[in-house]
């Protein structure tokens, strides 16, 4: 195994007790997330990121489940120590979706009312749904704000939803390869999948789970989509012309071209690992997908916070650039901060999952530029001007901290107490606040490079900085044990 691997892993599952509300307006019970987390969530919380899968992904993204297992997870180039997605600095995150056959609640679960398969019965989910899922589990793992939300494709999606639902809790989200609004030719192509699945006699109206599956409908699903996550220059490097066996046409119906044994291989081995329900709901929430409000995407994505990092790939056909472009657009409407990287690659939409050479480049670049605002925790415990030190003492003690900003009544800080100046004020039997605290506070700026945050609170020998604004309103707290985790 790579020693730049997260090594063996395992996933874990989380139940969302009781009843769950869907867009759609139906409801879900006691659903079950299966998700799996590399590296070390740091003391404030502040370095989550969230890796969404795309539409046949699951929460296995990095790592082996054992030494023997053939392949690592789907994400493995990108996810681990020292790569874009730095297990050393975050805490990676990765969860089935909702209505996937990966761990997390799905049509092929049993419907918990009934005891059996729900099939058919399964409610339509949208990418809201999954999003308000993964929302419980970040809820369940105690984590206020993610550092970065990241996926391709139909995780892409998750992640522009992300961006647009919780403005508060994303601060930075990569899209790769993906689009804010379903374009007609993918839901079409969507559509021509859901029809050889349905139109298998063995999907029996989805009600399948005690008897034969339908393989043959899920295997030309695969095979049709599988032709949109390539190109055509990649299908000629790829394949050619070239013949499976001999140099001869057969002239029979065998699949005497490699490009139709493979594509027959991607077929039957989907249906080895995937549930023809799931693709049929999975689909069409991508198909529903439209971020855009009254027939606007500025209007839609105007409340958006996050940074945004838009990525595309020259020969993706199925998410054209212009996809992604739109997003840019969008967003710079509203004068938000966004960048956006076209990769240069033949390998048609797929491109985000083999060219992690690239990826590993831009996300990098991306998630290392960070500014004190990225990383700093909001919600952040205060003492008002003229309390007294006992008070102070009671808060820190309660709150479990080691430094406390003082505020005036404007939410201006005014000045800070360690621990430290309450040690000092038991020995020297001071009382007034006034006579212990620090006035002459540093502190740092949202917008400004984390690397200088850190460098200040090095010279000085302090660990922690609070953040103002232009008016010196109190907005955050940094902390140098997190900080130097971020910064590596
Ligand atoms: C986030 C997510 O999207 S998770 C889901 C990602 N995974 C998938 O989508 C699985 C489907 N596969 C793919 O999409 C792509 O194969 C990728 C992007 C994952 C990998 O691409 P590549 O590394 O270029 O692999 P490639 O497409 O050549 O497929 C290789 C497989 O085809 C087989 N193959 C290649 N040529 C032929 C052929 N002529 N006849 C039969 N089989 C063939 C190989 O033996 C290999 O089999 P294996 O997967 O069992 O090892
Ligand atoms: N290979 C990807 C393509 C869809 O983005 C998948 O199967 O999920």
């Amino acid at each position: 195994m790579s020693e730049r691997s997260v090594g063996i892993v395992g996933t874990n599952f989380h139940t969302i007790e009781g009843e769950f509300l869907l867009e759609g307006g139906q409801t879900l019970k006691d659903i079950r997330v299966a998700y799996e987390t590399y590296g070390n969530l740091n003391k404030d919380k502040s370095n989550a990121i969230l890796v969404c899968h795309a539409l046949t992904g699951d929460a296995h993204a990095a790592g082996r489940h054992s030494s023997d297992d053939r392949k690592p997870g789907w994400w493995e180039d990108v996810i681990g120590p020292g790569k874009a997605l730095d297990t050393d600095r975050y805490f990676v995150i990765c969860s089935n979706v909702l209505g996937g056959c990966m761990g997390t609640t799905g049509p092929a679960s049993l419907n918990p009312d009934t005891g059996n398969p729900y099939g058919i019965t399964f409610p339509v989910i949208t990418i809201g749904d999954m999003v308000n899922v993964q929302k419980e589990l970040i809820d369940y793992l105690g984590i206020k704000i993610l550092f970065a939300v990241v996926g391709g494709s139909m995780g892409g999606m998750q992640t522009l939803q992300w961006a647009v639902a919780h403005p508060d809790i994303v601060r930075k989200a990569v899209v790769i390869a993906s689009t804010a609004v379903s374009s007609p030719q993918q839901i079409a192509f969507n559509e021509v999948g859901r029809n050889a699945i349905v139109s298998d006699p063995d999907w029996n109206e989805g009600d399948y789970y005690s008897g034969k599956s339908p393989v043959h409908g899920l295997a030309t699903a695969r095979m049709i989509a599988h032709i949109t996550y390539l190109s055509d220059d990649s299908m000629h490097d790829k394949f050619g012309r070239k013949l499976q066996q001999g140099e001869n046409y057969k002239f029979d119906m065998s699949h005497d071209f490699q490009v139709e044994s493979y594509l027959k291989y991607q077929g039957e081995t989907f249906t080895e690992r995937f549930d023809a329900n799931s693709y049929l709901y999975v689909t069409k929430a991508v198909d529903y997908f439209d971020l855009s409000k009254n027939g606007s995407l500025a209007e839609g994505m105007k409340d958006i916070k996050a940074k945004m990092l838009l990525i595309s790939i020259t020969s993706d056909w199925l998410y054209p650039p212009y996809q992604s472009k739109k997003v840019v657009e969008a967003l710079l409407f509203n004068d938000h901060d966004v960048s956006y990287r076209e990769i240069e690659s033949s390998y048609g939409h797929d491109a985000f999952l083999l060219e992690s050479g690239h990826i590993n480049y831009v996300v990098h670049n991306f998630l290392t530029h960070t500014s004190v605002g990225d990383v700093m925790t909001e919600e952040v415990a205060t003492i008002r001007e003229g309390v007294s030190i006992e008070t102070a003492a009671k808060v820190m003690f309660e709150e479990g901290l080691t430094h406390l900003p003082v505020v005036n009544e404007k939410g201006c800080l005014a000045g800070i107490v360690t621990s430290w100046d309450i040690s000092k004020a038991v020995a020297l039997k001071s009382v007034d606040l006034d006579d212990i605290m620090t006035k002459e506070v540093l502190v740092a700026m949202p917008d400004e490079p984390i690397i200088a945050g850190a460098k200040r609170m090095e010279r000085h020998s302090i660990s922690a900085l609070p953040v103002v604004d232009e008016k010196k309103r109190l907005v955050g707290i940094i902390d140098s044990e997190d900080i130097n985790r971020l910064i590596g």
